[in-house]
């Protein structure tokens, strides 16, 4: 884990759209209160009106993935400085829907960017930040991965919402994303929680208490099942 001072926890929830992770956020959130941790709910794009604003025009206008790239980062950028820094210095959990692993995924392997400039506007955006040293760069502690096949996912969000301009994209888009986010765990395997995500939600639920026990992240309930 990186070292984030002050006891802050920085935890973000990863995966192809329909894998299931909004459905566990409130559980999540009410798992860290529960143990009197003050926590801060947010997502990505968004988490500012500056963000949210960016967040409008990358899930509905089309545009070049540099474009796309440039938004979802000035977006981050804003988001770290106004919200992720400061919680974390009060020593608070911040719980976040998706960071830069979701940049990698979809526009670096879905829709086929240069990772390397990626990197590049990652270490822009993220290094010396949180109180870390400049070489440093503010990278989630925890990042629980909701691993599903995209046909899985896509049969799950049939007819459940109206799709934006990613849920919209055919299979093959989501299976790339999928191959980014794997690539991404594999790059940085002590930072990830696999989930297998094709479990009913109160088994899927199960591993993430479980792993996040494990990790030392939460304490075990009282008089839970062993
Ligand atoms: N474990 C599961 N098994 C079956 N369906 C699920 C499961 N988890 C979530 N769903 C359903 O799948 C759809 C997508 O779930 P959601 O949590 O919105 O995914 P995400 O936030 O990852 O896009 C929703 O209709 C939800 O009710
Ligand atoms: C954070 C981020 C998200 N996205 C995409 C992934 C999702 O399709 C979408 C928003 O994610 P999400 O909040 O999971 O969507 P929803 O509210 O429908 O559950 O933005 C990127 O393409 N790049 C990024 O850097």
């Amino acid at each position: 884990m990186s070292s984030i001072s002050n006891g802050g926890l920085f935890l973000t929830l990863e995966g192809i759209d329909g894998a299931g992770k909004s459905s566990h956020l409130d559980a999540l959130e009410a798992r860290f209160k529960a143990q009197g941790r003050t926590v801060v709910r947010t997502r990505e794009p968004g988490g500012t009106p500056l963000a949210e604003t960016l967040r409008g025009l990358v899930l509905e206008q089309p545009m070049n993935p540099l474009t796309e790239s440039l938004l979802v980062f000035a977006a981050r950028c804003d988001h770290i400085a106004q919200v992720i820094e400061p919680a974390l210095a009060r020593g608070e959990v911040v719980l976040c829907d998706r960071f830069t692993d979701a940049t990698f995924a979809y526009q670096g392997a879905g829709r086929g960017f240069d990772t390397a400039v990626l990197a590049t506007l990652e270490q822009w955006v993220q290094a010396g930040r949180a109180g870390l040293p400049a070489s440093q760069l503010l990278q989630p502690q925890v990042t629980v991965w909701f691993d599903l096949a995209p046909e899985i996912a896509a049969q799950r969000l049939a007819g459940a919402r109206v799709p934006d301009k990613f849920e919209a994209q055919p299979v093959e888009f989501f299976r790339r994303v999928a191959q980014g986010y794997a690539a991404r765990a594999a790059a940085d395997a002590s930072r990830f929680v696999r989930i297998d995500a094709s479990q009913a939600r109160d088994q899927v639920w199960q591993q993430i208490d479980t792993a996040l026990v494990a990790r030392g992240v939460l304490s075990p309930v009282q008089g839970a099942a062993r």
